[in-house]
């Protein structure tokens, strides 16, 4: 970014207050009546409800619309292990999108946790105060053991944004962008760089949608994770693959599909010349990719490339997944987010990408023309449809899959944030 742009960023943070969400009241609160109802002693009836059945948290608190966005700051976006506090920015964002784009208020829980056990407990202990947990920014292999406990221990749904969310749209965009290109993806030749979180959840994704698992090659910073490497974990070891190439040099010559989910510029002009005609670039790492699309392109203008950012054409991102998808799991009250789930906001998400775009798409990017191509492989966040669509898929795999508490909601699908709450 340039100087400018940093200053800007800074100064939307901090003016005119800082920060870039709060809370506001639903109620009013202006007369001692009001008061009386609000708090004491009005506040006794509905504790007493609750405590007699806890469900009822659901009708008398903003329990059913709240999600907790939890990170302990290891694994901030591509920027490393930087600390919860310096996670916050981050956690707030996923707080805006949350509100902006599907209506669901949200808390940053910033947990200062020595060890994978103490985050657990940590978050176990509350998690009844929400109705959903966001995992973020938490770094492979802890993050793996962490989500998978919570899960367990809590009886609301707990999601690894950085796993599940970016898989899902990862494997929405690829589909799409592997058919504009002419392929396959049974057959198509894939590299990943990292091995992270995200990395390691998008080639489990990919695998159950189709691609071969020995056509894959995956890189940590060590290099090529092959078959004879000593010392890897378990998670890292599914992918192992018995091969002599050992660098990003080595693997990429040939290759369909580029996934970089790992650090900044890490892929040279020189790797994108090695690629098949038609390559598949989706350099991911937030807030700046493995190779800047400009260079991409110029290295290879038949490439279709996508980054996680707001400013380039076609952003996997998360974000296009996590507010929809948790959005259909609390209006069915759902226990957990399952692969039905999931497998559905990858379809739901992919589909949408090859309708018209609306007007209203068009003047939020400035541009005269979208459509599904090269440019556009995927929705763009603002779409409305987007929460017409995915909440609507998800709640109904949920229902399908039985983890669903509620039916499917007799106010869907949703047309604006505003519809959220019913009628
Ligand atoms: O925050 C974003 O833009 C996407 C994300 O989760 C990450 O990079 O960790
Ligand atoms: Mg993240």
């Amino acid at each position: 970014m340039t100087d400018a742009k940093k200053q800007a960023a800074l100064d939307y943070h901090a003016k005119p207050i800082p920060g870039k969400l709060s809370v506001e009241l639903t109620k009013p609160t202006a007369t001692a009546r009001d008061l009386s109802l609000a708090y004491s002693p009005g506040v006794a009836e509905p504790v007493r409800e609750i405590a007699r059945d806890p469900e009822n948290a659901y009708r008398y608190t903003g329990k059913g619309n709240l999600v907790a966005v939890i990170s302990d700051g290891s694994a901030i976006l591509g920027l490393g292990n930087l600390g919860p506090l310096a996670s916050k920015p981050v956690m707030e964002g996923k707080g805006v999108l949350f509100k902006c784009f599907a209506g669901i208020n949200s808390v940053d829980v910033e947990v200062n946790a020595e060890s994978p056990q103490a985050f657990i407990d940590t978050v176990a202990r509350i998690a009844d105060t929400w109705g959903g947990i966001n995992l973020e920014d938490i770094k492979a292999p802890e993050c793996f053991e962490i989500e998978q406990a919570l899960i367990e221990q809590c009886s609301i749904p707990v999601f690894h944004d950085d796993q599940h969310g970016t898989a899902i749209v990862t494997a929405a965009g690829m589909l799409n962008a592997l058919e504009i290109a002419g392929k396959r993806l049974e057959e198509a030749k894939i590299v990943c760089l990292g091995a992270g979180a995200a990395a390691i959840a998008c080639m489990k994704l990919l695998v159950s949608c189709g691609a071969r698992s020995e056509n894959l090659i995956m890189l940590d910073r060590r290099g090529v994770i092959h078959a004879g490497r000593e010392g890897l974990n378990p998670y890292k070891a599914v992918f192992a693959v018995d091969t002599d190439k050992r660098t990003l040099d080595d693997a990429i010559e040939g290759a369909d599909v580029f996934i970089g989910l790992s650090g900044p510029n890490l892929m040279t002009a020189e790797h994108m010349r090695k690629m098949a005609p038609n390559p598949i670039v989706f350099a991911c790492t937030n807030p700046d990719p493995e190779i800047h699309p400009d260079v991409a392109r110029e290295a290879r203008p038949d490439v279709i490339m996508a980054t996680g950012r707001s400013d380039y054409p076609n952003q996997v991102n998360n974000v296009l997944g996590f507010p929809f998808i948790f959005r259909g799991a609390l209006d069915v009250r759902a226990t957990r987010i399952n692969e039905e789930m999931k497998v559905a906001a990858v379809h739901a998400l992919k589909d949408l990408a090859r309708e018209p775009v609306p007007q209203a798409v068009l003047d939020a990017y400035e541009r005269d023309h979208m459509a599904f191509g090269p440019e556009y492989i995927i929705p763009t966040p603002v779409d409305v449809r987007l929460l017409e669509r995915i909440p609507a898929a998800v709640a109904q795999a949920a229902v399908d899959s039985g983890v669903a508490r509620r039916p499917y909601p007799a106010h869907y699908p949703l047309k604006t944030v505003d519809d959220v709450y019913g009628g």
